[in-house]
Parts: structure tokens; C-alpha cells; sequence
């Protein structure tokens, strides 16, 4: 099943909005999307980690489509740990996906490096390999990447501090709530408009709010996913749970 919204926003561009049964279905529709882009010539991708890309990357694993013409560049990492750590997203990446799918190249942030020579490393492999498709997740609180509330929308890669209620929310995936790393190295808000394509996907009730501010709330940077409503070409697929808040 599947329902389709075009916000339609005085000034702003249109979301595409499907609202889709559940979790699997969203990534199935996601997934098809990719494949479109990809049919048009899409070589570069901007993928996220957490629980929300999971079905997809499971769907592109299992699938015969061929990645290895295909660059990728993740969102963020944790700092202070290290590739191999299994709480990094460099493991979550090779973990769910390039392990099993090779890709041309891979870039994540390194979470060991220095914060100044990684960030310029960084912003410099994001203006080299300019994203045609990037994947995202959206944070309780509305971060993308992990670009908090009150992030600037001119913002390229930095070392940022999480908040409190990021912390809490990643805490899960953690022993102890104080191995959580409080810093991460994150895409800024403005690498992430400059992609030409955009599919944001969340799932869950804890969703809702964020996804309700974000397609029909104010512009601010109190609720980073907000921007999103500037760009050209976004497209958002939600399950019924958070997608529940939207108006109809
Ligand atoms: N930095 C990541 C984001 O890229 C992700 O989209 C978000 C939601 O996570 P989840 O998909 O597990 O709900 O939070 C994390 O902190």
C-alpha cells in the first residue's frame, strides 16, 4: 500500500511524500528509486548509517544490481574510534553493505584523524565526487547527519558535539551510556543541500514530530531536516507510524 503527498509550500519547493505500509515496503520503494537514478546515470552516493537504512542495504545486498560503478560517501562517524571498532560506522557500513556489495570506493570520515585535516580532507572528497543521490535518516530531534538543532545551514564537515537527546537515543547500541561518543565528525548541512537528489526516509511513531516539523514547519535551523523544504528534489518515504502526524 502506498499513499502520495506533494506538500505544496507557498515559496518552497514540493516534497514528494509516500507514506507506505511498513518499514520493508518503504526500503523496497526507496530501493526502486536508487535503481532509477542509477538507470539515469547516478554514480555517486551519499549514504547514512543507523537503523533506518538497514532494510534498504539488505534489499541492495540481496539484489543482483551491479554497485561496483558506484562511489560512495558516507554522513558522519564517531570520533575516537577506529574503523574496525564495531560501534563506528565504518564497521556498520562494512557490516551491512560493503562487504557483501563491492562498491568502486568508499569514503567515511575517519574518526581517529585531526579534526582540521579531516574536515578539509573530507569537504574535499565531497566537492571531488559531487553526490547524486543522498540517502538520510533524521534524528528524534530532527538532526540530519548529525547536524543538531542549531547547526548552521552554511555548514560543510566539522567535529560536532551531540546533544543530549542524540546520546540517548544511540545509547542502545552502546554497554555502558558513557561509551557513547559525545563528538562526531559530520557532512554539513550545505554539502548535504548541494546533492542533486535526495531520499529521506524514517520509520517509527518516535518519528512523527520530526517528520510533521520538518515537511510542515517553519524553516529553522532548530530543526535541521527544515531546510530540506529549499531543495529542488526531495523525496521522503515514511511508514504509516511516522508519517501519522502529517496533515492530509
Ligand atoms: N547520525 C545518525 C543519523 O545519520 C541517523 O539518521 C539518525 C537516526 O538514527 P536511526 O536511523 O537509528 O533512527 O541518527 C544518527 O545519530
Amino acid at each position: 500500500m502506498e499513499k502520495k503527498y506533494i506538500k505544496n509550500k507557498n515559496g518552497v519547493n514540493d516534497m514528494n511524500v509516500f507514506v507506505m505500509k511498513n518499514k520493508r515496503e518503504a526500503s523496497q520503494k526507496a530501493f526502486e528509486l536508487m535503481k532509477q537514478e542509477m538507470e539515469n546515470g547516478a554514480d555517486v552516493f551519499g549514504l547514512a548509517t543507523g537503523s533506518t537504512p538497514e532494510d534498504l542495504y539488505e534489499i541492495m545486498t540481496a539484489s543482483d544490481t551491479d554497485f561496483s560503478g558506484i562511489t560512495s560517501v558516507n554522513l558522519d562517524e564517531y570520533v575516537g574510534l577506529s574503523p574496525e571498532d564495531p560501534q563506528s560506522y565504518h564497521y556498520f557500513m562494512e557490516k551491512h553493505l560493503f562487504s557483501k556489495k563491492p562498491f568502486k570506493e568508499t569514503y567515511v570520515p575517519n574518526g581517529l584523524a585531526e579534526e582540521t585535516e579531516e574536515s578539509a580532507r573530507y569537504n574535499k572528497i565531497i566537492a571531488d565526487n559531487p553526490i547524486d543521490l543522498q540517502i538520510l535518516g533524521i534524528g528524534t530531534n530532527g538532526h540530519i547527519g548529525f547536524n543538531e538543532p542549531g547547526a548552521s545551514f552554511d555548514s560543510e564537515t566539522r567535529k560536532v558535539a551531540l546533544v543530549e537527546s542524540t546520546i540517548e537515543s544511540n545509547k542502545v547500541y552502546f554497554e555502558h551510556e558513557e561509551d557513547v561518543p559525545r563528538y562526531a565528525y559530520s557532512m554539513g548541512i550545505k554539502s548535504i543541500m548541494a546533492s542533486k537528489k535526495i531520499i529521506l526516509m524514517a520509520f517509527g511513531e518516535h518519528k512523527a514530530e520530526a517528520i510533521k516539523n520538518m515537511i510542515e514547519g517553519p524553516i529553522t535551523e532548530d530543526v535541521p531536516a527544515s531546510i530540506l523544504q529549499r531543495h529542488p528534489n526531495v523525496t521522503v518515504i515514511v511508514d504509516e507510524e511516522a508519517g501519522s502526524l502529517l496533515k492530509r
